[in-house]
């Protein structure tokens, strides 16, 4: 059995059941540096079980859509932030957990400047820029063990544009 999911904008309500959008689109919660900078104040959960926060950097090569979701991966030990170094869409694909196994994916396209925050343990598709931008800063869990769960589906799943 094929199934088709149609992107839609990412909004944190609708992404609230799996984790946290960062948007710098609105007004900042605080201004600092004497008025010079708005702050947009602890705008995402993060949530380790032991380890320590890290900051990385992934050039991630960027896919077109449609596209085929091969799996969906999830880290037991702690959140996975995304905050794009460029203003180009990337793809936000989560599903709910239905026993251990993934739900109905979601697909969300992010608006210019939008960063995602997955909670510990979501089910999420590995980062996808939809351009040659492809470059994040990953804040998310170092420590010991994989930290990685991954479920590769067995139907044919088409990640398509709305
Ligand atoms: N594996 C890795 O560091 N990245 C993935 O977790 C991902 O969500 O892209
Ligand atoms: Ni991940």
């Amino acid at each position: 059995m094929s199934q088709r999911i149609v992107t839609r904008p990412l909004t944190a309500e609708a992404f609230a059941p799996f984790g946290d959008v960062i948007d710098v689109s609105g007004e900042p919660d605080k201004m600092i540096n004497q008025g010079m900078c708005g702050r947009h104040h602890d705008k995402a959960i993060l949530d380790f079980s032991d380890g320590k926060a890290g900051i990385s950097v992934f050039n991630a090569q960027a896919r077109e859509l449609p596209m085929r979701l091969d799996m969906v991966e999830r880290h037991p030990d702690g959140s996975q932030a995304f905050l794009p170094l460029s203003r180009e869409p990337f793809l936000v694909v989560v599903a709910p957990d239905e026993n251990g196994r993934p739900g109905t994916p979601l697909a969300f396209v992010t608006a210019p400047g939008q960063g995602v925050n997955y909670h510990r343990n979501v089910w999420h598709a590995v980062c996808a820029p939809l351009s040659e931008q492809g470059q994040f800063a990953v804040v998310d869990r170092i420590g010991d063990g994989p930290n990685l769960e991954e479920y590769w589906f067995e139907e044919d799943i088409t990640i398509q544009e709305q």
